[in-house]
């Protein structure tokens, strides 16, 4: 067996990995965290099973204290700890949010709450929970351009659009922020800034739980699912876990349980969902290594850029794949080429005469040998393609961190990203020499 290729050496080099980035170092004594039990016990909340910990692979998380067992309760936080759009609408807002035409979305209730609270500052009653909330976030949206404009498309693109997004929403928000002067010393303008909203949206957005939907009668009809959940969103995700999370309507808690058992002192994850890489860092401002689900993708129209321009019938190809849902979801891997991907380049590698048996390929048939070893030629020629690509951008990265020093962390991240990329390119060409003859 090739070393480091087969499914021991994984699971051996998954495990080594886990016990590097597991070793925790026991936050649970500083102000903020008792401060913040205090607060939760109040709330009949207490915890016997997790402690606030930093490891060096995550950032703070939470850590085991004692071994857990497949199937076993990880936490159980009773909703008088939540923080839902009936928090909001029960406070002083609420008289507000009833008022305000056309109705407020569920989101901007809960941000208005978190920044009107954040303002209170001692006299609030969620401080323990906002003391624990990071200043700032590392989500696309929170990126300097010239750090977005170094992201893979189409990832940039969606960057920029939840960049969009959020100032259109802060925009078309204001006149509501305007409305609420009456419950201010200061002005509103100073309290809901752009910079404040964006810190609230970002919370939101990265440490929401998902409920039921709700529907309140002074919300828009937007679907209200989103909870922030305190203590219980100290949790990091890892891809190699299970959990069941649910709000459990006899208990009246929101549960976590764990399907996959953990080691007294790990670190305790779950699972924001089976997400590649780029989508961690657009929706949580993250990437996580060795990510089973992280691949490179590849649009069906860059495919022909790496075909014979003299092909007269590429653009009859290209309708048939667009027109079988064949010209996305195109992938390199860990495990290779994508079967999906290898597909479309069959297709788009067909000589004229064997143009009649393109559905012979869609349904995975091989059709010619010549046919199997231009698309393998093919796929590893785009592969080298985007290993010299990927290191080009790494160097460029690497360039400007030397030169923006203020910028460091934002480029590290984009940089982390284009590593693992690089790493699952080099996978993916490695495979494919195995298979080309
Ligand atoms: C729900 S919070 C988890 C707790 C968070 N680490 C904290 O200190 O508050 C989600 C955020 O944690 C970070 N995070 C979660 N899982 C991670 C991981 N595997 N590696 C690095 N950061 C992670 C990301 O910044 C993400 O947006």
């Amino acid at each position: 067996m090739q070393k480091g290729r087969g499914r021991t050496s994984r699971i051996r080099r998954r495990k080594l990995c886990r016990s590097a980035d597991s070793r925790g170092v026991n936050e649970s004594y500083k102000s903020e965290f008792i401060e913040l039990k205090k607060w939760l016990k109040d709330r009949k909340f207490e915890d016997t099973t997790l402690i606030p910990a930093y490891f060096p692979g995550t950032g703070r998380g939470l850590m085991s204290k004692t071994s857990l067992q497949e199937g076993q309760m990880i936490i159980s936080l009773p909703e008088s700890c939540l923080l839902t759009t009936d928090t909001v609408i029960r406070s002083f807002l609420g008289p507000y949010l009833k008022k305000w035409k056309p109705p407020p979305s569920p989101v901007l209730a809960l941000c208005t709450f978190l920044i009107s609270e954040k303002h209170a500052g001692n006299r609030s009653l969620w401080k323990p929970y906002l003391d624990i909330l990071p200043q700032s976030y590392t989500c696309p949206v929170c990126l300097e351009p010239e750090v977005v404009d170094l992201l893979p498309e189409p990832l940039r693109a969606k960057a920029k659009e939840q960049r969009a997004h959020v100032q259109d929403f802060f925009a078309s928000s204001r006149s509501f922020f305007s409305s609420l002067q009456p419950l201010f010393v200061e002005a509103v303008d100073g309290i809901f800034s752009y910079d404040a909203f964006l810190w609230a949206w970002c919370t939101v957005n990265t440490r929401a739980v998902y409920m039921r939907p709700r529907r309140q009668d002074c919300l828009s009809a937007e679907p209200d699912t989103q909870a922030l959940a305190p203590y219980l969103d100290l949790l990091n995700h890892s891809p190699h876990v299970q959990v069941k999370a649910a709000f459990n309507e006899k208990t009246g808690c929101y549960e976590i349980r764990t399907a996959s058992g953990c080691r007294k002192h790990e670190q305790v994850f779950i699972c924001y969902g089976p997400h590649d890489d780029r989508q961690l860092l657009l929706e949580y401002g993250f990437i996580s290594r060795h990510n089973p689900h992280a691949c490179v993708p590849i649009s069906g129209e860059m495919l022909v850029k790496y075909l014979p321009p003299t092909d007269k019938q590429m653009h009859k190809k290209m309708s048939i794949l667009k027109d079988h849902g064949f010209a996305e979801n195109l992938t390199f891997g860990w495990d290779g080429p994508s079967w999906r991907l290898l597909t479309a380049l069959k297709l788009l590698c067909m000589e004229a005469e064997e143009f009649t048996c393109w559905k012979k390929i869609l349904l995975g048939e091989v059709i010619s040998d010549t046919n199997e070893k231009t698309s393998l030629d093919t796929a590893q020629k785009i592969c080298c393609s985007f290993i010299e690509e990927t290191m080009v951008v790494l160097q460029k990265v690497s360039d400007m961190k030397e030169r923006k020093v203020s910028l460091i962390d934002q480029l590290s991240l984009v940089e982390a990203l284009w590593t693992e990329e690089l790493r699952i390119l080099k996978a993916s060409a490695e495979v494919l020499s195995l298979q080309t003859p």
